[in-house]
């Protein structure tokens, strides 16, 4: 399956890496305003392909996109330290207007993947400008918010994040949610599995792991300036069960009709992906207070397209 990449900075660099050493693209092709830079990293990364596998990384303008499968969308600006992701709103709002309209043009049956920020709302954006329906058009989401979540969780429990089933729901952002009550190690809820290992889930360390979720991209932009290897990752990870038709479930953002009583709204739940992009959307298990975050999360996403300009 070939695979587009537009804006090619860190983030879309960092995808092509990884879906190159994944070898989950038949071939990848960078697309970028700056066309030079498209050009040095689809060499970069081509050299490494020797290394790894069979993938072939191009450059080249929207027209080389044709036929493409899936196209990540990583253009537009990041934040600086200090900024929110929703304050780069008015910005990459802008730049999608062209992007997708071109994306269309070329390349009309392909999967839309959105991980520009802030990424609900770019989503919908993407969704509104493309015409495609819903589930052809997903955002990362939280994806990187619940790898991080696990992370954190495996290293205090001591236990591999692959076998921790936990969730952040909600915005890739701010307001995101840890879904801790419906949260697992295999099928043991997590605060029944930490008293097993002598590692309690106490308030302080539930506080902490919160904090350090919520608050790593803050992190990680003050100490090097961009966050773009979990997400690449993350990006290639999706890729991989589009192609493979696996109907894997990931935490990723969509339109979504109805969502504690907001409607219209792009935001992340775990959901089922496959080769019509997503599938099924699951229902999580959430307390009270989760639920009323959720809720605020989705009435803030849902004013916040409201008052983006298209
Ligand atoms: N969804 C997620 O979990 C994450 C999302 N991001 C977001 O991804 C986006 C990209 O971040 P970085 O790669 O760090 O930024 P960057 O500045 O390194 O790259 C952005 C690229 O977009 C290109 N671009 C701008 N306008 C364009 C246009 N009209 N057509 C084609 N290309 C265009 C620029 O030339 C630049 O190369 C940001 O919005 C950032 O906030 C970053 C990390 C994680
Ligand atoms: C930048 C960003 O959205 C993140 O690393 O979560």
């Amino acid at each position: 399956m070939k695979v587009g990449i537009v804006g090619t900075g860190m983030v879309g660099s960092a995808a092509a890496y990884a879906l190159g050493l994944r070898g989950v693209a038949s071939e990848v092709v960078l697309v970028d305003l700056d066309s030079a830079l498209a050009e040095a990293h689809a060499l970069d990364i081509a050299h490494a392909m020797p290394f790894a596998s069979g993938t072939s990384i191009a450059h080249g303008d929207y027209d080389r996109l044709q036929d493409a499968g899936v196209v990540i969308i990583a253009a537009g600006v990041a934040q600086r330290p200090g900024e929110t992701r929703t304050d780069l709103l008015g910005r990459n709002a802008g730049v999608f207007r062209t992007v997708v309209a071109e994306i269309m043009r070329v390349c009309p049956n392909a999967i839309l993947l959105v991980a520009s920020n802030p990424v609900d709302i770019m989503t919908q954006i993407a969704w509104v400008y493309s015409g495609l329906p819903a589930h052809r058009v997903i955002g990362s989401g939280t994806i990187l918010d619940t790898a991080r979540f696990r992370s954190l969780l495996g290293a205090h429990l001591r236990v591999s994040p692959r076998s921790i089933h936990a969730y952040v729901l909600g915005e890739h952002g701010d307001s995101q949610v840890l879904a801790w009550s419906g949260a697992r190690v295999g099928t043991v809820p997590i605060a029944l599995f930490g008293e097993q290992v002598s590692a309690p889930i106490t308030e302080e360390v539930r506080a902490k792991i919160d904090s350090e979720t919520r608050n790593a991209a803050y992190t990680i932009i003050k100490g090097k300036g961009s966050t773009y290897y979990g997400i690449g990752a993350g990006l290639a990870r999706i890729v991989g069960a589009i192609r493979q038709d696996e109907r894997a479930v990931f935490s990723v953002s969509s339109v979504t009709a109805f969502v504690e009583g907001v409607r219209d709204v792009a935001l992340s739940v775990p959901r089922v992906v496959g080769r019509q992009g997503i599938a099924t959307e699951l229902l999580p298990e959430l307390d009270a207070q989760e639920r009323r975050a959720l809720q605020q999360s989705a009435s803030l996403l849902r004013g916040l397209f409201e008052a983006a300009t298209l």
